[in-house]
């Protein structure tokens, strides 16, 4: 695991902009395309704008990249509280990327768990695989007790063995929300925690110096098996660790 801390946002942002790029790259070169899975939250928002612009925009052949959501909030595409708008707002609408290859979770349909289903299936096939999808990255974040992707402390999400998408009712509004499952997560070859904010000092230096306790800590449940992980923190989010790396 790679841990780093930077002074502010703009720093961490711009070196993630460089990780995803280097990552894309590689990616494209080894196997023809690239799989992205995107958080929400605010945290990326600076992330997603550098990416939508130079010198990173062109370093990336858009065509060749597929864009998943780690989790989503079941609201229409256009509430503000959904990540897909941000995202698209921010970068994706902004970049050459074929329409077909952004693959919003389809959050917004009444019953959960077919939107789940169908989501997981239109992976399989943007994978071309019936096995569990290997994502080339998956970008996280993290919530101030220890959230990622919409996996809450104590929830049977983080017991989930079969399902690689399932709803979920979580304790942070809005609460309805399709997310990843560890399943899902932990097969990725790499994954990018962003977590800035004094606010989750405490979460951080539980997750990444405290002992295991992944149902308190959903955060710490990811392990991917194939995969590599990589944490970027700003000072604020780093406060409470006793390495400061
Ligand atoms: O609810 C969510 O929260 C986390 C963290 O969000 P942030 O605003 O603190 O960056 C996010 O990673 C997740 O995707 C989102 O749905």
């Amino acid at each position: 695991m790679d841990v780093t801390i930077f002074s502010d946002t703009e720093q961490l942002s711009r070196s993630a902009a460089d990780y995803i790029v280097h990552t894309a790259r590689e990616a494209i070169a080894a196997h023809g395309q690239f799989t992205l899975a995107l958080s929400g939250g605010s945290t990326p928002k600076k992330l997603y704008g550098l990416l939508a612009s130079e010198p990173y925009r062109d370093q990336i052949d858009w065509s060749k990249v597929e864009i998943f959501w780690s989790d989503e909030r079941c609201v229409s595409p256009d509430d503000p509280e959904s990540n897909y708008r941000m995202a698209n707002e921010v970068m994706l609408s902004k970049l050459p990327i074929p329409a077909e290859h952004i693959h919003r979770t389809p959050a917004d349909q009444s019953d959960r768990d077919a939107a789940s289903l169908a989501y997981t299936q239109e992976m399989k096939r943007a994978f071309g695989t019936d096995d569990v999808p290997q994502f080339d990255l998956i970008q996280l974040g993290m919530g101030p007790e220890g959230h990622t992707a919409s996996l809450f402390p104590h929830q049977g999400s983080l017991r989930e063995q079969q399902r690689l998408v399932m709803p979920v009712s979580v304790p942070k509004p809005p609460p309805d929300r399709l997310t990843f499952t560890p399943r899902l997560i932990n097969a990725a070859s790499h994954i990018l925690f962003l977590v800035t904010g004094a606010e989750k000092d405490e979460a951080v230096a539980a997750v990444l110096e405290g002992e295991q306790q992944p149902d308190e800590y959903p955060a710490q449940i990811v392990h991917p098996s194939r995969g590599e992980v990589t944490w970027m923190l700003d000072k604020a989010a780093a406060g409470k660790l006793r390495k400061q790396k």
